[in-house]
């Protein structure tokens, strides 16, 4: 649909694009990003012909921009600028309806139904329809700003170029305009190459990213091709860190600041851990790095306090999140900086072992109720298990692991839990073999992510080694204690 072929160019004696190319199928939605002044912008004007190439040319639809009439070329192309505060002494309607001029033969001469029919559904999709009559000068940012989409909407074009369209929207529109225009893209093929600064917008949005240096291209391709973290540390000049986005299959950044917060050491010790009556504690004045299998915020995140809570054996209720939430509220935790497991074992019978390692204490607490242990390779023999038994283990780490070495350390501290059971004779009932496990554990992996940064957890590293021993040692010690009670 579009071919930009070897552009170079720039203002006066000075280049600033140089040999530009680049191709965009129709039906697809580009990206073009870059640091400021890298001439994002200039490229647009290039490739919208408001602005002559020193070399190159722009090809749309298999002619060159230069071969189209003005009119032909505002019907195939609409160029978006970036918008800058100016009087405008225009209503909503009359700015969306510039948008037809391409259309007319005469300037307003020729205004029909079709015209009047895309005014109203350009206006509908941005969602200013209700200020139609108002005066654009009595608008926020963000309003006129979706006023000037409907009117580059209004054009119907096959090509929309767009300078930075969502840069004074809040997230709520942001999403309701790409939303839009990713609709439009999809279900009617229209082409867009768009400028963005918002790194995460552009590849969430886009179908490819145009990445810009110094006016050069230095990467083109799909999202998960050009947002390479080394890359974009590069270009950027900045840390950054590069993460999977929670839903879609494109990936997003974050900003690594370097500002200077660890003034004070952080560093875990056993006054941090209580046990009381209701629950066995974990509270610090900082958070943690945290991957867990608990009832209360459970996965990947940042926390200062755990607790393992004991519940009546015959607790069965339907909300348990929201019961949970209102039960850590009670006791004065925050839930949102609080993890929250749940066992049928007694407090009292709960095992913290600490190791002291060359680079920091490591703590292991255990809880351990077998009742209703299981082989997990035989588990498909059984329907859900109806008596309470679950082994809850933390491991709490004075050091700094990778995402890897966490992963890593779930696996480790499973199988030496595993063992553990394997060492006590515990046997799934049923199946009438060694239990691996219960149906219903949970495990908690923490690191104050200070000091020595461990990049593997498995089990000849120097913490998966302190795992392997601590969790088995504390869950052999559980299960006795366990079976000596009365729980
Ligand atoms: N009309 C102009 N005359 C002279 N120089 C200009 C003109 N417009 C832009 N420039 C210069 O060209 C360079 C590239 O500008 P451009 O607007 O294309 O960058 P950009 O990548 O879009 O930047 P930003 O991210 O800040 O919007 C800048 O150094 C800018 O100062």
């Amino acid at each position: 649909m579009l071919n930009v072929q070897h552009i170079s160019g720039g203002y006066g004696n000075t280049p600033l694009l140089s040999d530009i190319s680049f191709h965009v199928e129709k039906g697809k939605m580009v990206g073009i990003l870059g640091p400021n002044g890298c001439g994002k912008s200039t490229l647009l004007k290039v490739i919208s012909g408001i602005m002559s190439p020193t070399f190159g040319s722009v090809i749309i639809d298999g002619k060159d921009i230069n071969h189209y009439s003005t009119r032909e070329l505002a019907r195939k192309m609409t160029i978006l600028p970036q918008l800058h505060a100016t009087a405008f002494s225009s209503t909503v309607r009359e700015t969306v309806s510039i948008g037809r001029y391409p259309h007319q033969s005469g300037f307003f001469s020729s205004w029909g139904a079709e015209d009047e029919r895309a005014v109203k559904k350009a206006m509908q999709q941005t969602g200013v329809e209700k200020y139609e009559d108002h005066y654009l000068e009595f608008l926020s940012g963000g309003e006129q700003q979706r006023v000037f989409i409907a009117q580059a909407l209004a054009q119907a074009s096959s090509l929309l170029l767009l300078d930075e369209p969502t840069n004074h929207l809040d997230i709520a529109h942001q999403k309701q305009i790409l939303d839009m225009i990713r609709r439009e893209v999809t279900k009617n093929k229209l082409t867009v190459v768009s400028v963005f600064h918002d790194i995460n917008l552009a590849s969430l949005y886009c179908d490819e990213i145009l990445l810009m240096e110094n006016g050069k291209v230095k990467a083109f391709g799909a999202p998960h091709e050009v947002l390479l973290e080394e890359q974009i540390e590069d270009v950027y000049r900045t840390r950054i860190s590069i993460k999977a986005h929670p839903e879609q299959p494109k990936p997003q950044m974050t900003i690594l600041p370097d500002v200077d917060e660890h003034s004070e050491e952080k560093i875990i010790t056993i006054n941090h851990l209580n046990i009381r009556e209701e629950y066995i504690e974990f509270k610090s004045s900082f958070p943690l790095r945290v991957l867990s299998s608990s009832v209360h915020n459970a996965g990947l995140g940042w926390y200062a306090n755990f607790i393992n809570r004991t519940v009546q054996p015959d607790y069965d209720i339907d909300h348990v999140h929201e019961e949970y939430y209102q039960y850590l509220v009670h006791e004065g935790f925050s839930p949102t900086n609080t993890v929250g497991m749940m066992t049928a074992v007694d407090t009292k019978k709960a095992v913290i072992k600490k190791y002291e390692m060359p680079y920091g204490e490591v703590f292991v607490v255990v809880t351990a109720g077998v009742g209703n242990a299981i082989d997990v390779s035989q588990s498909y023999k059984r329907k859900y298990g109806d008596r309470v038994g679950t082994i809850n283990t933390w491991v709490i780490i004075n050091g700094k692991l990778s995402d890897e070495a966490f992963v890593q350390a779930m696996m480790t501290a499973t199988e030496s839990k595993s063992k553990a059971l394997q060492h006590e004779e515990v046997y799934d009932c049923i199946s009438d073999t060694l239990a691996t496990g219960t149906p219903t554990d949970s495990l908690l992996i923490a690191a104050t992510q200070q000091g020595k940064f461990m990049q593997y957890g498995g089990p000849i590293t120097e913490v998966g080694q302190v795992i392997g021993r601590g969790v088995f040692e504390a869950t052999v010690e559980a299960i006795q204690t366990y079976r000596k009670g009365d729980s």
